[in-house]
């Protein structure tokens, strides 16, 4: 790995998406199960950079707790739309609550007799996952086309085997936004992590904002880096936790500028950090 593609714990904010990134992909969205050596590594690399590590994900806050726990990290959830700062406090976009009835009454009308569809329904946000049922991809995309049409406000978008309907005007870039303007991440390089559709606006706008973009898996992307699959980002982010837990070692756990980080010390060189293969 070159060695700018190593980042100094100092002068970072990791910014993670999480199905696909932080967890591999499963057959049902209830089923994902967060390895507990990345589990670790989150939270050391939590601690390394000070706090200036984040999730932003499609999915709600609630149920990012529950697979992190016991893990409390500045979370974005359902695409930015509810946002917790490093401080605690839970921020949520106004979205019309007359709209998502309707888009959810919809749905469910939609799903009957569609064996294998499934329906999530989240704060601002209904998603219609075909994984189960691949062969209802057109029917699903054309009927969530048609009820984007028709909801003011509404915004269509295609993840992995799924279309969302997504009220609220916001997305993976505004999270950003957020996030990056707060302590301890304002000031900081971001640099993002993910693997779907979803998540090129954040890419796009950490790109222009200087920081570092990875896609994890295939296809087109605005991120500047990449991981073969997720298992090979597995690999990396282990080893980056590795060398600071190794690097904080050296110094005793002595205290470091900022606090006593479990991180990289201020004269420690990045190239411990690990490699991308
Ligand atoms: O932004 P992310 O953290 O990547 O979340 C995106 C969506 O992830 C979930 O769906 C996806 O993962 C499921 C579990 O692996 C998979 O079964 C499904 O086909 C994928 O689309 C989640 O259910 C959605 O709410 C998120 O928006």
């Amino acid at each position: 790995m070159p060695e700018e593609d190593q980042p100094d714990p100092y002068s970072v904010a990791l910014l993670l998406d999480f199905d696909g990134t932080l967890v591999e992909i499963a057959d049902h969205p209830g089923r994902v199960v967060i390895p507990e050596d990345i589990r670790s590594a989150i939270n050391s690399l939590h601690k390394a950079t000070d706090g200036a590590l984040a999730v932003i994900s499609g999915r709600p806050i609630a149920e990012l707790d529950a697979f992190l726990s016991p893990l409390r990290l500045p979370l974005a959830g359902v695409h930015g739309l509810e946002i917790r700062g490093p401080d605690g406090r839970l921020q949520t976009h106004d979205y019309e609550h007359a709209a998502l009835d309707r888009l959810i009454e919809a749905a469910r009308i939609f799903e009957r007799g569609r064996s294998g569809l499934l329906v999530e329904t989240k704060p601002g946000s209904v998603a219609f996952h075909y994984r189960q049922a691949p062969a209802l991809e057109p029917d699903v995309r054309a009927f969530a086309a048609e009820m984007a049409r028709s909801t003011p406000g509404a915004q269509l978008m295609h993840g992995k085997m799924v279309a969302e309907l997504r009220l609220g005007d916001r997305n993976k870039a505004h999270a950003v936004d957020h996030l990056m303007e707060l302590p301890p991440f304002a000031g900081r390089q971001p640099w993002f992590f993910g693997d779907d559709v979803t998540d090129e606006d954040a890419f796009e706008r950490v790109n222009h904002m200087g920081g570092r973009t990875f896609k994890i898996g295939p296809g087109d992307s605005e991120a500047a880096g990449r991981f073969a699959d997720t298992a090979a980002f597995h690999r990396w982010l282990v080893s980056m936790a590795r060398a600071c837990a190794d690097a904080n070692d050296m110094q005793g756990g002595h205290q470091t500028k900022g606090g006593n980080r479990g991180g990289l010390g201020e004269h420690a060189p990045s190239h411990n950090l690990g490699s991308m293969k």
